[in-house]
């Protein structure tokens, strides 16, 4: 096992080198095996009875039998511990990785590395220790028994057998490189058969499934011509290799040399036989070699997922966490871009926030406005330190948020953002996750505020309704208002709004308003905001145009000083108007 293999199996190595130490045992016991069953064959052909033979060879049996399967319970237990053991290591280190970067990720490949990844190392762990120990000793083990029994002749085998593990290696190392080929070819495929099925709705709807099903093909038609210059540079080689593999040649090698060594009276036909008999074990020992090869390059790959993620850095945590006495909110010359895969130099990356410097006293109601993609969102989630900034500082309360531990970061803020993730239990359970002992009636008082109350009840199941998986059995308003009533449950005393009204209707927008003027009071609320409408109450206004401050002041004051803000005014009034006017 190379040094990854090593350190990632580091927690349960005890347990593993037993398994190893009773594999070697058990190795030597079959070797000794084989030297009885020569003996009684010795002692049958010279007209004796093997007492003695026979007896030790029942107890050698029984023993050799009882090693290895100890050997395999070991390994196949420390198997079962080193998964718990990494899927606990790396769900924990998943909750201390910035959220950005989980999301970047995703969570169809993070759920990979935690189930296919771990599982894969399963089968690896379980079975490669007593493979590799029987690869390595037993070689060894038949090769002191040959030069026990003559050595010129062990000296040949072990020459004969180097041969073959030589051509075994070239076919290895051809075989490698195909793998690396073949690996990627099949990463293809899996890609095109997943946007396939899961994008499925916007296939059929836009392009009847043409340009997606092509490109499925194209990975298909790549992978089998992979496959047909496999056949043709290293199937040869793989097929010499199982031919060498085979107890023939050796046998054929052994009655040649055995053959020309016996007719010099060099050796007895006896010691021809017993050679016979052991370097058959020899190549048989060999083919574990095969299994074990396969099993680490299977784990291999999954092995370095696992590193990737155990490598991530971590969001730092203060060593003396503060936590803030007030909830003023302080943006100073805030700079940040996201990192990409491509553009690894901190010249490269595209800022997508520029020295943006604002402050939300206390209790006070700031609206932030901007074109899509002018870092409105990106704004609140350096907020809750999804990411961390880039230069600059966010403070809470006059507390730098680096120095606030994240969880109790997270306890200040309430936040209903334009998606809200639901877990797949009921509706009540969603509605009061994260908030402890809560009665039912605070629970309907919340939900009767997020204008949700007068649907719940006209379901079967009330509140005990499942919302679905990710809570895909509710509408994108109705797990809006849901977040809204749980953010009235939560009471914290900084309120984060993406979008609030993104999913109502013109009705329940008003509505939804009334909930919001409510659940806003005696807090400090950052709204991010395209309904200009909305925002006409807010105490301040920032307006953002490509990540850099614009504007910043009252709606009223805006209208008076700002040109930006009064152009983007005048272009929504007229929005509005239009819509008016065709409605009628
Ligand atoms: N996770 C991410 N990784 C890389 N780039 C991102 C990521 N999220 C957003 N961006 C980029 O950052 C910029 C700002 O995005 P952001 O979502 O903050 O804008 P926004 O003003 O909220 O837009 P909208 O009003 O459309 O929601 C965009 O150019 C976007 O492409």
């Amino acid at each position: 096992m190379s040094i990854k293999h090593q350190e990632i199996c580091q927690p349960v190595a005890k347990q593993l080198r037993l398994s190893m130490i009773l594999a070697v045992i058990a190795q030597g016991m079959k070797v000794a095996i084989w030297l009885l069953m020569i003996g009684i064959i010795h002692q049958v052909s010279t007209g004796q009875f093997p007492y003695v033979y026979l007896v030790a060879l029942l107890i050698f049996t029984v023993v050799y039998y009882s090693l290895k399967i100890k050997s395999h319970d070991q390994s196949h237990y420390a198997a079962f511990r080193l998964e718990q053991i990494l899927r606990q290591r790396l769900s924990q280190k998943i909750g201390k990785l910035p959220l950005g970067d989980v999301q970047t990720i995703g969570s169809g490949a993070l759920s990979k590395v935690l189930i296919d990844d771990v599982h894969a190392l399963h089968t690896f762990v379980a079975d490669a220790p007593p493979l590799k120990a029987e690869a390595y000793s037993t070689p060894i083990f038949v090769l002191l028994a040959l030069a026990w029994l003559n050595l010129p002749f062990a000296a040949a085998v072990l020459a004969f057998s180097l041969l073959i593990l030589w051509v075994l290696k070239r076919m290895v190392a051809r075989g490698q490189l195909f793998r690396r080929e073949y690996g990627l070819a099949l990463g293809k495929i899996n890609s095109a058969i997943i946007e396939y099925v899961q994008g499925m709705a916007t296939v059929r709807t836009f392009d009847a499934g043409e340009s997606s099903y092509g490109r499925f093909q194209q990975a298909l038609s790549h992978f089998s011509q992979i496959m047909r210059d496999w056949l043709v540079k290293v199937d040869l080689s793989t097929r010499l290799a199982r031919t060498l593999f085979t107890p023939m040649p050796m046998m054929i090698f052994l009655l040649g040399l055995g053959a020309i060594l016996s007719a010099y009276e060099l050796i007895s036909p006896f010691t021809l036989f017993a050679f016979l008999v052991l370097a058959m074990g020899l190549i048989e020992t060999m083919h574990p070699y095969m299994g074990l090869f396969n099993l680490m390059e299977k784990a291999r790959a999954s092995i370095e997922r696992i590193n990737e993620i155990e490598a991530m850095p971590e969001l730092t945590v203060s060593q003396q966490p503060q936590l803030p006495e007030k909830f003023d909110i302080c943006f100073k010359q805030v700079s940040f871009a996201y990192e990409k895969a491509s553009e690894k130099t901190v010249e490269k990356k595209t800022a997508v926030l520029n020295g943006v410097d604002f402050s939300v006293p206390q209790n006070s109601f700031t609206a932030i406005i901007g074109q899509s993609g002018s870092g409105k969102s990106t704004l609140l989630s350096l907020l809750l330190r999804f990411w961390d900034i880039t230069q600059g500082e966010i403070c809470i309360g006059g507390v730098n948020i680096k120095d606030i531990a994240p969880d109790k970061l997270m306890s200040l803020c309430s936040v209903v953002f334009q998606d809200n993730f639901l877990f797949s239990g009921t509706i009540a359970e969603n509605i009061c996750y994260g908030v402890e002992n809560v009665s039912e009636q605070d629970m309907i008082a919340a939900a009767k505020q997020a204008y949700l109350h007068d649907f719940i009840i006209t379901l079967p199941q009330g509140y005990q309704t499942p919302v679905g998986e990710r809570g895909q059995l509710l509408s994108g308003g109705q797990k809006q208002r849901l977040t809204i009533a749980r953010a009235f449950l939560q009471n914290r005393p900084i309120l984060l709004l993406d979008e609030p009204t993104a999913y109502s209707d013109i009705e329940n927008e008003a509505k939804l308003m009334a909930a919001f003027s409510q659940l806003m009071a005696n807090k400090t609320v950052i709204m991010v905001a395209h309904r200009l409408a909305n925002i006409v109450q807010a105490d301040q206004i920032i307006y953002l145009q490509q990540g850099k401050m614009v504007a910043q002041g009252s709606h009223a004051d805006l209208l008076a000083h700002s040109t930006p803000y009064q152009q983007l005014w005048q272009a929504y009034q007229q929005a509005n108007h239009w819509v008016l006017e065709n409605a009628k």
